[in-house]
């Protein structure tokens, strides 16, 4: 298989994947073909020595790994363009699309190309990201393939494809969702008199401590938190109030309209 990756689609995830990879030293900068319409907005990465090109025809022919990574509204117009350009029994697709699925890939690519569905999430970009890989059709070495490369920017688990929209929600869109409760715990910080770059970055460090504490300890939420609760103490009466306030049940809530939206995004073919 030809060494080089061809990222379809260079916005927030394509880009951030091509920096993991890089970072990770799992690519050098000239391996990695990235594409998009407006290829002018690539110009700092070809400057960084990547290839950039607007033709996805061209790019998928120079590639072993062929990336998809563009918005569900705009896949189908693309897998026609690339269709020509496939050489079924030396490439690999991976799919990082929402609500896809690697059967809707091969009905409209031709039923023999390997084809497998990765969620990341934009964490990716430091070597963070936690990335559901989907099972289906494709070979056991193909999903090893796959399996090692985002083993090198993350975290990975092996999925039924089923649950690829629910990934879609927890994972991809969870960044956003954990983004926003340290923004407002940083807010909440500058109210109580701490400036607003250092609550922001005190919030950061606690979250982060928090997320360690369950990765590295493989404990559970509740049983960290009763060791933060002291009877009648401050912790207790913040959360509960929290609680008070839906967050639990809003967090929850979110989620499943995310999994719902992630399940309807792509309108199949015919
Ligand atoms: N953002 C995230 O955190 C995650 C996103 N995803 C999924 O990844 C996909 C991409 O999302 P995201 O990166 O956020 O979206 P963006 O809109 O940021 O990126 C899509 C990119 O595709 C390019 N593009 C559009 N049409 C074409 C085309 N015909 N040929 C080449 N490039 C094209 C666009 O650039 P131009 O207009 O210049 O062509 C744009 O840069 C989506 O399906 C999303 O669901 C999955 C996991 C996480
Ligand atoms: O918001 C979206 O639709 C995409 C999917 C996962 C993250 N961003």
């Amino acid at each position: 298989m030809n060494s080089k990756i061809a990222i379809l689609g260079s916005g927030n995830i394509g880009l951030s994947l091509a920096k993991g990879l890089i970072k990770a030293n799992k690519y050098e900068p000239e391996e990695i073909i990235l594409t998009r319409r407006n290829v002018a907005a690539l110009a700092d990465l070809a400057e960084a020595g990547l290839i950039t090109t607007a033709d996805n025809a061209h790019a998928v022919s120079e590639a072993g790994i062929v990336v998809l990574a563009i918005l569900p509204q705009q896949l189908n117009k693309l897998l026609d363009e690339i269709k020509p350009a496939i050489d079924v029994d030396n490439q690999l697709f991976i799919s990082v699309v929402s609500g896809v699925s690697c059967e809707d890939i091969r009905k409209q690519l031709g039923l023999n190309v390997q084809v497998v569905r990765a969620m990341p999430n934009t964490a990716i970009a430091i070597g963070h990201s936690m990335t559901c890989i989907g099972t289906d059709t494709a070979s056991a070495e193909n999903m090893q393939v796959v399996k090692s490369l985002f083993d090198t920017v993350g975290i990975t688990v092996q999925i039924n494809e089923e649950l690829m929209t629910s990934a879609t929600a927890l994972c991809a869109c969870g960044i956003a969702f954990f983004l926003r409760s340290i923004r407002a715990a940083s807010q909440g910080g500058t109210e109580i008199g701490f400036h607003a770059h250092d609550a922001l970055k005190m919030a950061a460090q606690t979250a982060k401590g928090a997320a360690d504490l369950l990765l590295q300890l493989a404990s559970h939420p509740e049983q960290e938190i009763d060791k933060v609760t002291s009877p009648k103490g401050c912790t207790i009466a913040g959360l509960n109030e929290m609680e008070h306030h839906g967050f639990s049940s809003a967090l929850i809530k979110g989620i499943k309209l995310s999994a719902e939206k992630a399940g309807a995004l792509y309108k199949k073919e015919g």
